[in-house]
């Protein structure tokens, strides 16, 4: 059975994957990657192969090797890695969270498969379970990410009775604004000692006053310092600081764009690590973007870029 003695807390980072110019997993640079997020912006949890690291365009063979690479660098320096394990095929899914046990991943997750979709929490709930059941010692998380996938059932719903079908269920990855819903999984699982991790990262403030207890998101990669400040802010109830935090990232980065690319981009710029280009359908960041990136992030005295690397962003081949 999934063992409760680690909760999963705090900041966790959506890896990105990084690529070569020409579309390859450039591999040579995760061990770099997890020096960074450890030294630099103090996290040391990890949602692999989810949406920020474009898990649904790589092969499976590519997501085992990526799953592998960063447990294996990982070892003794992370606290935990989550794989996101999610599929259209119930094979592929059951595979690869087999192949996270294997590897000693410390969990894995799974959003809704999104093609031929599952119309009832029942239908839902029975996919999810036949994954779980393939790693029976790991914890089991759902993504909920309704924009993203077009499965619109209520998270609140979902996991009403959940552990009573799937064991290992420790949490939600929660990735929507409907506060309403989130605020219901935390209210009505009080009793649980669920792991309520919230994914949209310009409202994480607002999650925290519903009860999240952790967040999971893209901008933890170069905003980990920062975001931790706001948690702490948020532990002392000096709010107004927290709500500075907030807005900061609100009026800095939102309007910016915060797609995957994007985050590409802005990554190689913070860490000087070549993060790549995505990869199709995605498109590269235009150097417009880039270039108003990296003009924001040097006058943001607040977020203190004092190690802001220039020149970085064609590197990655
Ligand atoms: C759609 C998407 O990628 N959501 C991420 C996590 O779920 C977030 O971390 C966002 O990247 C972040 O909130 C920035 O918009
Ligand atoms: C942001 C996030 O959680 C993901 O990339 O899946």
């Amino acid at each position: 059975m999934a063992s409760p003695k680690k909760k999963l807390q705090g900041l966790v980072a959506a890896t990105i994957t990084p690529m070569t110019e020409n579309g390859e997993i450039n591999f040579s640079v995760i061990g770099q990657y997890v020096d960074y997020l450890v030294k630099e912006q103090g996290v040391k949890n990890i949602f692999v192969n989810g949406t920020t690291g474009e898990g649904l365009s790589l092969s499976v063979s590519e997501r085992r090797q990526v799953a592998e690479e960063w447990v294996t660098k990982g070892k003794d320096k992370l606290d935990q890695v989550v794989i996101h394990v999610g599929a259209l095929s119930l094979k592929e899914s059951q595979e690869l969270a087999q192949h996270a046990a294997e590897i000693g991943a410390d969990g894995i997750a799974v959003i809704a498969p999104f093609f031929l979709k599952p119309w009832s929490k029942d239908v839902l709930i029975n996919f999810l379970k036949e994954v779980a059941a393939a790693a029976p010692a790991l914890p089991f998380y759902y993504y909920h990410i309704p924009a993203l996938t077009g499965v619109k059932i209520r998270a609140e719903e979902l996991l009403d009775g959940i552990q009573d079908k799937i064991p290992t269920f420790q949490g939600l990855k929660f990735s929507d604004t409907d506060l309403l819903d989130f605020g219901q999984c935390v209210d009505q699982n009080r009793q649980q000692q669920f792991a309520f991790l919230f994914g949209v990262d310009e409202q994480l403030l607002s999650a925290l006053v519903m009860g999240a207890t952790g967040a999971v998101g893209s901008t933890y990669n170069y905003l980990g310092r920062k975001t931790s400040q706001m948690l702490e802010a948020f532990e002392r109830k000096d709010f107004s600081l927290a709500l500075n935090y907030q807005s900061c990232f609100l009026v800095y980065f939102s309007h910016l764009g915060f797609g995957v690319s994007q985050t590409k981009a802005i990554m190689t710029l913070v860490s000087g690590i070549p993060m790549g280009p995505p990869r199709l359908p995605l498109q590269k960041a235009s150097r417009e973007f880039t270039d108003s990136v990296e003009a924001k992030l040097k006058s943001l005295d607040f977020l203190s870029f004092s190690d802001l690397k220039d020149g970085n962003l064609e590197a990655g081949s």
